[in-house]
């Protein structure tokens, strides 16, 4: 039967397809006490064997649609199911204590997991612990005759439907199978959103009950521009979202022919209009869009990425491809920014009751020198081939920009005492996105030589709503007058400076948002990379003079989002 869903519209984009469903089974058991130990081991050698049959098969699919590198995880994980040492503590939990395989499993795993988390002096012994929780997990799964689902082994079209999907879940998403997707909770602005959007796969998240409302194989219509989804549609819905996905094709090879232009509104005024990316994989789609430099590259995929943490070297590399790449156009480099619902399988952070207010971005690399400095080192060996600018993320004082400028300064004279090439024209910025920050910007504008203003998290902390809740989704509200008024402050600060201010946030490639922001004197606009054509074809339409007459009604006349939202419609005819 027909169900119609309305979730959150989190990347443009419209598609048909069969549901994928991207649940974890229940993988629950009950402890008992065996009196056939040999039965119980052959089941455990059962369940090993296929584990690694089908580790085989993820790694060879992993490794042809997200490559090797990525790949190698699996391998390690093989290690550990062919480890006498894990393998046989099993096997003795059944033989001597009579435990069923399932719960031998577990306790074996459970300890291999206490032992490598305590070795914090060993990051590398660390990682090992997510390993073998995953790896247990899939024997598990085995031992039940339960099957996990494995993103990495779609080889058909389909629409993935998941309660939530973390950004490991998307960043094994292979763009050629996967639609769409669909999600029970999130919202726009949550990390797997916004990969969505630089993967270009159409989505809808916090539909609140898409788990429950189809079946695995069931057809789905996805408008991911709308937020609707179609469970079982007609012919005719069908034809519908056909209708409707050409002339969405047909809007975006409009916006194609600006692919070389530059962002110039109706009145002459150039703006930069920039790309977010996470992965120099993402390259691809900022140069097929045309962007004017990258506002913002969020290092910590290359983290998420990894086994172990990266090497100077691996990320040396990385930075290098960037700045090579978009030379001599502006990359905005962000310092890692872990924590809040971004999670490193090998750095075990504290359980926090709110991590979004906890030990994340700048407060862990200040703490953890080890890590930073080696970034900070990387970035600086590849500075020497290309513009590079580092921003640090979350800074709430002027201590901890300067602290992070000292460390960055001393890492700089470290490199130039050994002779390497550094750039002596790195600018040093931060992410204005706790309001504190915002407040004080006249007195940061003095100490940085850039802002750029990440409105996901600086919404959030504003209003007191989490960016990712669908249920406090209405009151995340970016044209509210009171952010209005802290993104002016920050502009205005920055200008008083002679310095530049930016915005990375989801909002600077919102279009009810940029003829405001342009209004307010925004310098730079950096956003997914599939928003860019679409903003600068806007921007086109635009003169800055009305805009400027348009934001003050917005900043000082109207007292709502609303209102806000319906005055730029109404002025820019969207
Ligand atoms: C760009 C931002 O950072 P992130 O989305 O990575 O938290 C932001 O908070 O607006
Ligand atoms: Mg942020």
């Amino acid at each position: 039967m027909t169900t119609t869903l309305k979730g959150i519209a989190a990347s443009d984009g419209i598609a048909t397809a069969k549901a994928y469903m991207l649940v974890q089974p229940d993988l629950s058991f009950s402890k008992s006490s065996i009196d056939d130990p040999e039965k119980e081991i052959d089941r455990l050698h059962a369940a090993l064997s296929q584990s690694n049959d089908e580790l085989k098969i993820i790694r060879e699919k992993a490794a042809e649609s997200l490559g090797e590198e990525e790949a190698q995880v699996f391998d390690a994980h093989m290690m550990i199911l062919a480890d006498p040492e894990f393998t046989g503590a099993i096997e003795s939990k059944i033989k001597d204590d009579k435990e069923n395989a399932e719960a031998a499993l577990k306790d074996v795993s459970d300890m291999f997991i206490a032992t490598f988390e305590a070795m914090t002096d060993n990051a590398y012994m660390q990682e090992r612990a997510a390993d073998v929780r995953d790896v247990s997990t899939r024997v598990l799964a085995h031992l039940l005759g339960v099957t996990l689902p494995n993103p990495a082994l779609i080889n058909e079209e389909v629409i993935v439907v998941a309660h939530d999907l973390t950004p490991s879940d998307t960043a094994q998403l292979n763009k050629k199978f996967v639609k769409a997707f669909v999600t029970d909770i999130g919202g726009r602005t949550a990390h797997s959103a916004i990969m969505a959007r630089s993967l270009e796969i159409p989505a809808v998240v916090g539909t609140q009950s898409i788990t429950e409302s189809v079946k695995e194989g069931q057809m789905l219509g996805v408008n991911g521009l709308t937020g609707e989804v179609i469970v079982d549609p007609s012919d005719a819905d069908i034809a519908e979202f056909n209708k409707e996905a050409k002339a969405y094709a047909d809007q975006k090879a409009e916006w194609e022919t600006l692919k070389t232009a530059t962002s110039i509104t109706a009145d002459g005024k150039h703006y930069d209009v920039a790309a977010n990316i996470g992965t120099p994989k993402d390259l691809d789609g900022v140069l097929a869009n045309g962007a004017e430099g990258i506002g913002l590259y969020r290092t910590e995929f290359l983290y998420m990425d990894s086994a172990e943490l990266p090497t100077e070297d691996d990320q040396f590399e990385a930075y290098k491809k960037v700045l090579e790449t978009m030379n001599p156009k502006p990359v905005v480099v962000r310092t890692m920014d872990i924590g809040g619902d971004k999670h490193l399988p090998y750095l075990p952070l504290p359980e926090e009751d709110n991590p979004f207010l906890g030990y994340r971005a700048i407060r862990i690399s200040l703490d953890r020198q080890d890590i930073f400095r080696t970034q900070l080192r990387a970035l600086l060996r590849a500075s020497a081939f290309g513009n590079l600018r580092i921003m640090f993320p979350m800074i709430a004082t002027i201590q901890e920009f300067e602290a992070a400028k000292k460390i960055f300064l001393e890492e700089k004279a470290n490199l130039q005492k050994d002779g390497v090439k550094v750039s002596d024209d790195i600018q040093l910025g931060i992410m204005i996105e706790i309001p504190a920050a915002a407040v004080l910007a006249d007195q940061f504008a003095k100490h940085v030589d850039f802002f750029s203003i990440g409105t996901n998290d600086l919404i959030q902390y504003t209003m007191a709503a989490d960016r990712g809740n669908e249920h406090v989704s209405y009151l995340y509200q970016p044209y509210n007058p009171s952010i209005l008024r802290l993104v002016k402050n920050v502009i205005d600060a920055a200008h008083k400076e002679g310095k530049w201010a930016g915005m990375c946030g989801e909002a600077a490639g919102d279009p009810i948002m940029v003829p405001i922001l342009l209004g307010m004197g925004l310098d730079e606009y950096s956003m997914s990379a599939t928003s860019v054509l679409k903003i600068r074809s806007l921007m086109k339409r635009l003169s800055t003079a009305d805009m400027a007459k348009m934001a003050d009604v917005a900043l000082n006349e109207n007292i709502s989002n609303d209102d806000n939202a319906a005055l730029v419609k109404k002025t820019t005819g969207q």
